[in-house]
């Protein structure tokens, strides 16, 4: 499968601007989604999962096609609760026809990494929209419960090493697991919307316990009402991901400069972009007010 990125016709820097602020503002209007957390992590979430079907022996799923819209693709158990970040997404797409669901779903996720606190990341518009039979069959997506082998032999698809598979489970700093949804449940703590290292800090400093939740799923749970779910807690576990582990713990800058480079790889893995259209990068509403 080839995706050969064409940037929608005649659009700057500013057009996407504009979309990014009509995020960012409706973002900041519908604060109190999910008891305050905000619709930020749920739009992080979308853009990896319109990102996680990428296959590399063959260079099908990915970002490109913006398939997640289908309710075939939309509908898989291990997505549930995307759809409030899709039907957060529409009234965007409707004010913004000319943008592909594909660029839609990553720019929703860059918008709300960077508006959460997290790194300056460049994106690049050009994913093509595809039909509904080039939806990736289910299975694709990870499972929870995973341990370090499944790790990483799931991320071995991407062809994502273990420094870069570390990095971007990073991004479970940011939002919640929902019984729900995932049947997962926590954390409790209140800052799940700014985006940080901590992650790795608690890792390495809380005492996990390993207990059966209310869904009867077994998760790592710690005082003050932190959790991880096995796959996560599968990186102090296998020494090969804790010594990067550490690494993110001590140095907050290294894991923000990795994690933009991870994520973006990930949103952009098996397209074609033409390597003279530099990528853009957006103001936050912050830096815009002055
Ligand atoms: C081993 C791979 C992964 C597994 C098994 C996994 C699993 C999960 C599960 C079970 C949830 C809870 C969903 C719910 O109950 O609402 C979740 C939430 C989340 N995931 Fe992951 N995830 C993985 C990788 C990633 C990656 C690579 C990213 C982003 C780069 C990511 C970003 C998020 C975010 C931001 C949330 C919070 C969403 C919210 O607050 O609604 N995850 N993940
Ligand atoms: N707050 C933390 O240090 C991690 C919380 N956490 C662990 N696994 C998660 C998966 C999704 C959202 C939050 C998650």
């Amino acid at each position: 499968t080839l995706h050969i990125a064409r940037p929608e016709k005649g659009k700057t820097l500013a057009d996407f601007q504009n979309i990014y602020n009509s995020i960012a503002e409706k973002m900041k209007s519908e604060s109190a989604y999910d008891d305050g957390t905000g619709y930020g992590p749920v739009l992080v979430r979308l853009s990896w999962h319109s990102s996680a079907t990428y296959d590399k022996n063959d260079n099908s799923g990915g970002s490109y096609g913006g398939t997640f819209r289908f309710k075939k693709e939309a509908s898989d158990v291990l997505s549930k609760g995307l759809e409030n970040a899709t039907k957060f997404l529409d009234p965007i797409h409707s004010e913004y026809p000319w943008l592909s669901h594909g660029d839609l779903y990553t720019l929703g996720g860059v918008t709300a990494l960077q508006e959460l606190g997290g790194p300056k990341t460049p994106w690049r518009p050009g994913r093509v929209d595809t039909g509904p039979e080039t939806v990736p069959a289910h299975g694709r997506l990870p499972i929870p419960e995973g341990n370090a082998s499944y790790v990483r032999n799931y991320y071995d698809r991407f062809g994502f090493n273990d420094q870069e598979v570390v990095a971007l489970l990073g991004a479970h700093i940011l939002g919640k697991t929902h019984l729900k949804n995932s049947g997962y449940d926590g954390p409790w703590d209140d800052d799940t919307n700014i985006f940080s290292n901590e992650f790795f800090g608690n890792l390495l400093e809380r005492k996990w316990t390993l207990e059966k939740n209310a869904a009867s799923n077994m998760q790592y749970n710690a005082k003050g009402g932190i959790m991880m779910l096995p796959t996560d807690y599968a990186l102090v576990q296998d020494p090969k991901y804790l010594k990067y582990v550490k690494k993110y713990a001590d140095d907050q800058d290294a894991f923000f400069s990795d994690f933009r480079d991870i994520y973006v790889k990930l949103l952009e893995r098996g397209i074609s972009f033409d390597d003279s259209i530099e990528p853009l990068v957006f103001k936050t509403l912050k830096e815009q007010l002055k």
